[in-house]
This record gives C-alpha cells, sequence and structure tokens, in this order.
C-alpha cells in the first residue's frame, strides 16, 4: 500500500522531514509506504539540501491541499496564513493533516479540530510543542488515564539558550541575544521567542490536552526575558537558584481553574528543570496516579523536528492502513468546552523583589511593616552591596497570593526610602 504525502514548506522542518522520508532503510518499514507526492514552496529558484523530481516541487499550495491522490498534508511553513487557510482547506478536502505550526494550533485549533472531527480527519501535531521530545502523544494516549494537576516546561529554546549563556558567561541579555542570532538559534525578529509569545502558544496546547479543555490564548499569561538582568541572575545564584522562563499549566487546588502562566522564574538548583540548559526543552508533567514524569530533548532543529513530523504521519498511515473508517479516539481531539483560568492576582506564588534603597538605619524595618500588613512574609532578606550609591536589598517571600504582594509594593514604592525596585520576579 502506498500514502501519498504532500508535505507543504522545504525550509528546516520541511527538509528534516523530506531527508527522513527518503532514509527509510532501518527504520520503521511502514516508513517504506509513504511516498513524496508533492513538497510546496514559496520560491522554486532556491537551491535545496534534498533532491527532489521537478514535477514534485510546486509553488501551487492550494492545489496539494485539494489534490484527490493526496492523502496526508502536512503542514510545515509556519505563521499564521496562508497556513490556517491551507490546513482547513486539506481538511475540507478529507486529507489528514500533520503540522509543526504551534501558532495556528494555539489561536485557531479551536476551529480546526472542529473542521477535523465533522470531516473524520485528524490533525497531528507532535512537533508544535519540544520539537522531537514526544509529548503530545504522551499527554494524548499513556498519561491519559492520569488525572493530571501540573504541567512546567522549558519549552522554548532560544530563551533558554540565552539564559545558560548569561548564568554561565556572566553576560548581558542583549550580547548573547546577539550571538544567539549569530549562531542560528534566535529568530532575525526574536520577539515570539523573547517575550515569551512561542512559550504562551505551546503551554495553551500543552494545557488543552493535559486538562482535557479548549484554551483562550489571551488566558495565558506572558512576560519574556528581555528585563532579566546580570544583577538577578547573580542574585539568584547567591540565593540556590538559576533563572528559567517557565511555562506553567496548574490546576489550582480544590477548584476546577487553571493557572496558565510564561514568566522568567527563579528554580531551585536542586528542581529537575534547573539542570536544562542551552537550546534543550523539558516538560515536566505531574498527575495522579503517575507522580512526576519528565520529558526531556531537543525541542528544535530540523532533523529532531522531523522525527515528531514523521513519526505523526506514521501513525496515520498505520491507521489508515488497517481500512477502518472508524476514528481512533486516541487520535482525535474530543475536546468541546473550555477551560477556566484564574487571573493573575489569585495566583500564589514566591516572589523575588530587589530594592534599591536609601542607605539609612531602618529601611528593611520598614520593608517588613509593609509586607506584614499584606499578609506577605519573607523567607530571606539580603543585603549585599551598593548600586550608584544606594543600598540594594532582595527578598525572597514565602508564598502569597500575588494580589496582596503586589498591594504592598505599591506601598512599599511611596516611602521615602525606596529609590526603586528595578526587579520583580516569581519563584518556583
Ligand atoms: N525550526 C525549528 O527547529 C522548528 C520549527 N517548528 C515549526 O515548524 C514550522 C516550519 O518552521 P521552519 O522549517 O523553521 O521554517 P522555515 O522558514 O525554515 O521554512 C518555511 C518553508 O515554508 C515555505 N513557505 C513559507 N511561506 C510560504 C508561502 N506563503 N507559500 C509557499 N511556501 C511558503 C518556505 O518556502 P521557500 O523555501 O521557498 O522560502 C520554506 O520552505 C513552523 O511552524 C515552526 O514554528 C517547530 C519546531 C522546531
Ligand atoms: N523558536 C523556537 C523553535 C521551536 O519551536 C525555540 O527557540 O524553541
Ligand atoms: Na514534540
Amino acid at each position: 500500500m502506498v500514502f501519498k504525502v504532500g508535505i507543504l514548506g522545504l525550509g528546516t522542518v520541511g527538509t528534516g522531514t523530506v531527508q527522513l522520508l527518503l532514509d527509510a532503510t532501518g527504520r520503521h518499514p511502514l516508513l517504506q509506504e509513504l511516498e513524496i507526492y508533492r513538497v510546496g514552496v514559496q520560491s522554486l529558484d532556491k537551491s535545496r539540501a534534498v533532491d527532489l523530481p521537478q514535477d514534485v516541487v510546486t509553488t501551487d499550495l492550494e492545489a496539494i491541499v485539494s489534490d484527490p491522490a493526496v492523502d496526508i498534508v502536512v503542514e510545515l511553513i509556519g505563521g499564521i496564513e496562508p497556513a490556517r487557510s491551507l490546513i482547513l482547506k486539506a481538511i475540507s478536502h478529507k486529507k489528514h493533516v500533520v503540522t509543526a505550526n504551534k501558532a495556528v494550533i494555539a489561536r485557531y485549533g479551536d476551529e480546526i479540530f472542529t473542521a477535523a472531527n465533522a470531516a473524520g480527519v485528524y490533525v497531528m501535531l507532535e512537533a508544535a510543542v519540544g520539537g522531537g521530545i514526544p509529548v503530545i502523544q504522551p499527554l494524548k494516549q499513556s498519561l491519559s488515564v492520569n488525572r493530571i494537576t501540573a504541567v512546567t516546561g522549558i519549552v522554548n529554546g532560544t530563551t533558554n539558550y540565552i539564559l545558560t549563556a548569561m548564568h554561565q558567561q556572566g553576560s548581558d541579555f542583549a550580547d548573547v541575544l546577539a550571538e544567539a542570532q549569530k549562531l542560528g538559534y534566535a529568530e532575525a525578529d526574536p520577539t515570539a521567542d523573547v517575550d515569551g509569545l512561542d512559550a504562551a502558544d505551546k503551554i495553551a496546547i500543552l494545557a488543552s490536552l493535559a486538562f482535557g479543555g479548549r484554551i483562550k490564548l489571551q488566558d495565558v499569561y506572558c512576560e519574556g526575558i528581555r528585563n532579566v538582568s546580570g544583577a538577578d541572575i547573580a542574585y539568584a545564584q547567591k540565593l540556590g537558584f538559576v533563572i528559567k522562563l517557565l511555562a506553567i499549566a496548574k490546576r489550582i487546588p480544590n477548584s476546577s481553574n487553571l493557572s496558565l502562566r510564561v514568566h522568567p522564574t527563579l528554580v531551585p538548583q536542586n528542581h529537575p528543570l534547573a539542570s536544562i540548559n542551552g537550546v534543550y526543552n523539558a516538560i515536566l508533567v505531574e498527575g495522579e496516579p503517575i507522580g512526576q514524569v519528565m520529558f526531556f530533548g531537543p525541542g528544535a532543529g530540523a532533523g529532531a523536528t522531523a522525527s515528531a513530523v514523521v513519526s505523526d504521519i506514521l501513525a496515520i498511515a498505520a491507521v489508515l492502513k488497517t481500512g477502518t473508517n472508524k476514528p481512533q479516539p486516541l487520535l482525535t481531539c474530543s475536546h468541546q468546552d473550555y477551560c477556566v483560568a484564574s487571573p493573575m492576582h489569585d495566583v500564589i506564588t514566591r516572589f523575588y523583589a530587589r530594592f534599591l534603597t536609601q542607605d539609612h538605619p531602618g529601611v528593611i524595618g520598614k520593608l517588613g511593616t509593609c509586607f506584614g500588613k499584606y499578609k506577605v512574609s519573607l523567607e530571606s532578606v539580603v543585603q549585599t552591596g551598593i548600586r550608584d550609591n544606594l543600598a540594594e536589598i532582595v527578598v525572597v517571600t514565602h508564598d502569597v497570593r500575588e494580589g496582596d504582594f503586589h498591594a504592598s509594593l505599591e506601598e512599599i514604592r511611596t516611602l521615602e526610602a525606596i529609590s526603586s525596585v528595578p526587579s520583580l520576579l516569581r519563584v518556583l
């Protein structure tokens, strides 16, 4: 049996996917039954790392998604449009779809999965989160009997590379970003990575699978790493933490609401996520009865991401081979309802805050009184240095309601002795 695959995009991931499909020996035998039928690109003049027959490569992507011969459409062009329209058109022509596009799924998953369910086709997206790391299928299948309580991930390789270099080399954000761009990790426009938007897309997808409901992307609080300074990295290290951009989806205890957020976080040095360095990703899943499981590996790159794309193609081919028309419940999306997200002011978390103050006696006492008034209990207070003739005081709180912490800060900012609050970060 031969299954015809139409691939949209021949960039980093498209090229890796074609290479894998053309090199089937020693891999799963079902790979021999996949044919690269068409590959859609933007420019026919670009030189390509893969050799494909001339009649296979085309700029007519609309023709691929509506061609009756195509069984599976693989969307690897990225961005919102024309990716979204091409996916929907493929579905309307009863094609199964594989995509690596977290941006489209996080924004239009609702529309896409509703259309796919109505058409009786599968939309698979293992590559969209954690690149080559198997995490989508494990959440859908191997962990599906668990009651998931939390998913906490380092899901953006670029920001993890930047933060790791800041820790290891003591460099500043802007210098490491320039280096990451030179090495090809960060995009020319690094906004989606650096401002946490890519991680927000990914945690929205993971939360939907883990908690069995649709997620509105605007419910995910999102804060990037632009304001993480060398001073904070140094203080974090002194206090026994590393700073990571975490994507968190957590069920609020005794409630059906979720806490959904992406922000730089002080992670205790002995936490399993603290040792995930460089461009690697890791996703820690907590549930009952499993306890903790962590998925670790390459979150991006041609080969790693292609591994996820091709395994999705294979999973669809395996079902098609059985000849059944009945949707396989472990491959489809069955969520109808939306999850409810708690507002950030109700989140319970620890905080790290750095203050620049007049170097007067009694300042720490005043800070303590103000915190106490708003039920903010302090775990540690450190005054180590003088910066710009001002005393630098760093505090780490115990768990506190975020709204209460901000109320205390508002009052602290009005104190005469307080010059500024240059940093405010959450602590895991
Ligand atoms: N790169 C990575 O490591 C990872 C990427 N992803 C996701 O995979 C997807 C692809 O990413 P990546 O391979 O890096 O992207 P690239 O930019 O390297 O490749 C995009 C490809 O799509 C083609 N393309 C773009 N727009 C159009 C259009 N309008 N019409 C026709 N063809 C078009 C381009 O054609 P041409 O070559 O002619 O310019 C190119 O071949 C994205 O959704 C990304 O988020 C997910 C995980 C990791
Ligand atoms: N830009 C992303 C690539 C994969 O999704 C990242 O840096 O992780
Ligand atoms: Na993955």
